[in-house]
């Protein structure tokens, strides 16, 4: 059973029922039938309380949408819609049972709230090529991030911001 609440546009959040026992719980975080988008490539990262990742995005004509969750710890996950320019943003707690559908045309980003293991399901296959971004803290964009002094990669200390990255918004990124 999955409960479906959108956020953003096309960006929604995802509950999945969890069956407790004595042994743990079980409890599905995909269904084709109830979600009919094909995904190709599962990721796992892990990230310590307080790194920050994002905010990124798989540009044309590769995009790519993301269904994400936590197997355990807490994140705050950020979408940011970029179709045809920056339209808004909008973050949720992400905890075990709770997952977060990501269209293409919008960047990603999260905040382990505390150490996270993360999975995601994507739409198309990672192309280093087409692999971009834009700064976190941007304040044209203006994220509220839940926890001061994130921890960064190389990389994504040196995002351009919005004004600088504008020819590689997605158009028509479409749906799935
Ligand atoms: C995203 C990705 C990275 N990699 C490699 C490239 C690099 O050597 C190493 C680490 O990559 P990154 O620093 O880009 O990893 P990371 O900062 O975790 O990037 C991820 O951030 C979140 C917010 C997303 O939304 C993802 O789509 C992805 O962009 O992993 C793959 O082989 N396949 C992939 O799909």
């Amino acid at each position: 059973m999955f409960k479906f609440t959108p956020i953003l546009g096309p960006v929604t959040l995802i509950e999945t029922t969890q069956y407790p026992d004595d042994r743990g719980f079980f409890q599905e975080l995909f269904r084709e039938s109830q979600f009919p988008c094909r995904f190709v490539q599962v990721n796992h990262s892990f990230s310590r309380r307080g790194v920050l990742r994002g905010l990124h995005f798989q540009a044309m004509p590769v995009p790519q949408g993301k269904l994400v969750t936590v197997i355990t710890g807490r994140i705050y996950d950020v979408a940011v819609d970029l179709r045809r320019g920056f339209k808004g943003w909008a973050g949720v707690e992400l905890t075990p049972g709770k997952l977060l559908w990501i269209p293409p045309g919008f960047a990603h980003g999260f905040q382990a709230l505390e150490d996270s293991h993360v999975i995601y399901f994507v739409t198309r296959e990672f192309s280093p090529q087409h692999d971009a971004g834009v700064a976190w803290d941007d304040p044209e964009i203006g994220v509220r991030w839940p926890l001061p002094n994130p921890i960064l990669s190389e990389k994504d200390r040196k995002l351009p911001r919005l004004a600088e990255s504008r020819a590689n918004f997605p158009e028509d990124p479409g749906t799935c």
